[in-house]
């Protein structure tokens, strides 16, 4: 497998550099970031001290020329106009940035018809893992339990809540028959009332270096279960979208999740 990566320079971007490097059948096909970066023009493995001999462009279509997917960890704007190139030169991509609107995601789910695309908050087998077991707890915990989702990531996360807490939601609204946009509550601050019933609630901290914890709580009479995921390294978002640019190689166009790739569905 060809890879390129895009937001290479970024956190995801170094450490799915470090992967691709370390993976027998991959190999660093192109590495793309934000014109003005400092990143331009130096080899993408240059922060291990090595040389990849791939240098970091601003130009999506000499990075993409020679790919056989875009693994894109940016911001959704960025994700988006990378999709607009990739779609062109059919080149598959597996997208792990968050934060989308709904319009995004449209356009997303428009552009995966013509090319096959995994897209998914979380790239790591324990998260989605964790999502099947909510699945199970919500069915069990289905009346008497008040769910909340608690989050925390590092200082410099700019989305909230994050992509997986909200799937998280969407997989237990799903499990319980509803909608999460009917039962959500992303806020509560001054005379707030007390708790509605049915309702699924979130809360986010964000600080230092935390790299990705979520806990979702179910809250009953006497007793309370949580089901907490925490990521203690990068390492598993990366090794995670490797294994989906693999799985993409031999698939037609479609929008595919991480549940695809390890076979969960
Ligand atoms: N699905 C998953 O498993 C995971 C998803 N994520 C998501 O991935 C995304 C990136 O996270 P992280 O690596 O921590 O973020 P970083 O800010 O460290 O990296 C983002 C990279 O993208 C570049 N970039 C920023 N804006 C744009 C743009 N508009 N177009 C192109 N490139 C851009 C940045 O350049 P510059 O620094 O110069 O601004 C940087 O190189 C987030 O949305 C995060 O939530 C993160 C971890 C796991
Ligand atoms: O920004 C991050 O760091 C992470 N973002 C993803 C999200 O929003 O869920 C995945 C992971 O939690 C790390």
């Amino acid at each position: 497998m060809k890879i390129a990566i895009a937001g290479a320079s970024g956190r995801m971007g170094r450490m799915l550099v470090e992967s691709v490097l370390s993976t027998s059948d991959a190999t660093l096909a192109g590495a793309l970031d934000i014109p003005g970066s400092p990143a331009l023009g130096q080899d993408a493995a240059g922060f291990l001290g090595r040389q990849s001999g791939v240098l970091v462009t601003d130009d999506v279509r000499a990075a993409l020329s020679g790919a056989d997917v875009l693994i894109d960890f940016t911001r959704p704007d960025g994700t988006l106009a990378h999709l607009a190139v990739a779609r062109e030169l059919g080149v598959r991509m597996v997208i792990g940035t968050t934060g989308f609107d709904d319009s995004q995601k449209a356009a997303l789910r428009q552009a995966a018809q013509t090319i096959p695309v995994v897209f998914a908050p979380n790239m790591s087998v324990g998260v989605n893992a964790t999502f099947k077991l909510l699945e199970v707890a919500a069915k069990i915990l289905n009346s008497g339990y008040d769910i909340e989702v608690i989050e925390a990531h590092h200082r410099h996360k700019v989305d909230a809540p994050s992509g997986t807490a909200l799937r998280m939601g969407e997989v237990i609204a799903e499990a319980l028959g509803k909608d999460l946009k009917d039962c959500a509550v992303y806020a509560r601050e001054g005379h707030t009332g007390e708790r509605e019933e049915g309702t699924i609630g979130f809360a986010t901290i964000r600080g230092g270096d935390i790299v990705g914890d979520h806990t979702v709580m179910f809250a009953g009479i006497g007793e309370r279960i949580e089901i907490t995921h925490k990521s203690s390294s990068r390492v598993s978002y990366a090794q995670g979208s490797v294994r989906a640019a693999r799985f993409l190689m031999d698939k037609p166009a479609g929008l595919y999740d991480m549940q695809d790739v390890l076979g969960l569905k």
